[in-house]
């Protein structure tokens, strides 16, 4: 791959909604978009994920502007790669900042994809054209959630997410089941319980919920393990899977029946389909993960979504879920519930030149 240069931009929107987990209300969400041109003027670009503080996982804003400016970028002017894979070793050599690597490693894909005039889904093994689509509520009040889900479910919604804690998790819990008995319902609890918590959420099994998403903390296999021998709903890891061998350990050792993947989470596209390889072999079943982002992740993860171990739907909402206006041509789009996935090259969207100069408020070019 022959890369002229990059560019980064750090961009900032306010949400539509404030999101509310127990840990952080996001109001404003800022980002960084990488912009990857080669020689022959093809772009790829990627999105950095991290919030701008580090409440979900250490990563940042500027921690992952840093790791990309003065480590990534460096490495790759340094080296030769022949196919996005390769940077995965390359910037392996390096711990941890599995965002700032995604944003890179991301980009790298939809520009090889571009280069093959393939679309990224069909490069990474892609089997679906249609993929549908789940929303997560992230109000504060029980009757804002309510309400937020009967307009979600009538603009087609497959699949309900909500946020929960023991403060509040069998009273919405069985409210929200009472107004939608057949509603596809699912629980995240970003950590919020410990294994002495263990008969509140045992209480939960009598809700029909898909899955338990994240009970306990955030870096734990072992004491998932004790407690889904303990429920039967399944629990789904999201914070505690890192790595590929975190997901081997965890699948390993019986602490969840469901895994959430994210890119960023991860580090990258290659380490998210080793995962879902690796799954599927296992006949655990896996979802794409969201993090309020705007379109050219969304883009990512939908083409991520299209492989055929994805049997569950994703957080992959609509770009107007979140924004006035995202900065991809056309914005990402749910109809009836369903998410079309783009045959064009690599990710499929365009680059919304204009939004994204309104929403920039840094950027940065860096030469090969
Ligand atoms: O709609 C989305 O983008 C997903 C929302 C969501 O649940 C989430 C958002 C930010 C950080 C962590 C999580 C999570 O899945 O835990
Ligand atoms: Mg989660």
């Amino acid at each position: 791959m022959k890369i002229k240069g990059i560019k980064l931009y750090i961009i900032s929107m306010p949400l539509k909604l404030p999101f509310s987990t127990h840990l952080e209300t996001v109001s404003d969400r800022e980002s960084i978009i990488v912009e990857v041109t080669d020689v022959d003027g093809v772009k790829g670009y990627g999105e950095v994920v991290a919030f701008s503080s580090p409440w979900y996982t250490e990563e940042t804003v500027q921690t992952c502007y840093h790791m990309i400016r003065d480590f990534f970028i460096p490495l790759l002017q340094k080296s030769e790669i022949h196919h996005p894979s390769d940077a995965n070793a390359l910037f392996n050599k390096l711990k941890g900042n599995h965002m700032a690597k995604a944003g890179l490693e991301t980009a790298l894909w939809d520009l090889y994809a571009k280069g093959e005039g393939m679309s990224l889904s069909k490069l990474l093994g892609g089997t679906v054209s249609k993929i549908p689509s789940g929303v997560v509520v992230g109000a504060k009040t029980l009757k804002e959630s309510i309400e937020q889900i009967e307009q979600y479910l009538q603009s087609g919604y497959k699949r309900v997410k909500i946020k929960i804690g023991p403060e509040n998790d069998l009273q919405i819990v069985s409210e929200i089941r009472k107004r939608f008995p057949d509603l596809m319902l699912m629980a995240d609890a970003n950590s919020a319980y410990t294994l002495k918590d263990i008969n509140r959420l045992r209480a939960l099994d009598e809700y029909n919920l898909l899955m338990i998403e994240q009970p306990l903390q955030h870096d734990d296999i072992i004491n998932h393990a004790k407690l889904q021998s303990q429920l039967r709903t399944p629990i789904c890891l999201d914070e505690s899977i890192v790595t590929f061998d975190d997901a081997q350990n965890a699948v390993e050792l019986g602490s969840c029946r469901i895994i959430n993947i994210k890119i960023g989470r991860v580090g990258g596209l290659q380490t998210a389909k080793k995962i879902h390889d690796f799954c599927l072999e296992k006949d655990i079943p896996v979802w794409c993960g969201g993090m309020l982002e705007f379109g050219v992740s969304r883009a990512h993860n939908i083409a991520l979504a299209s492989l055929p171990n994805f049997t569950i739907p994703g957080d992959i909402s609509a770009s107007s879920r979140y924004w006035e206006e995202d900065i991809t041509l056309p914005e990402v789009e749910v109809t009836d519930g369903i998410i079309s996935v783009p045959v064009g090259p690599g990710i499929g969207f365009e680059i919304n030149e204009k939004r994204l100069k309104e929403v920039t408020i840094k950027e940065e070019v860096f030469l090969f």
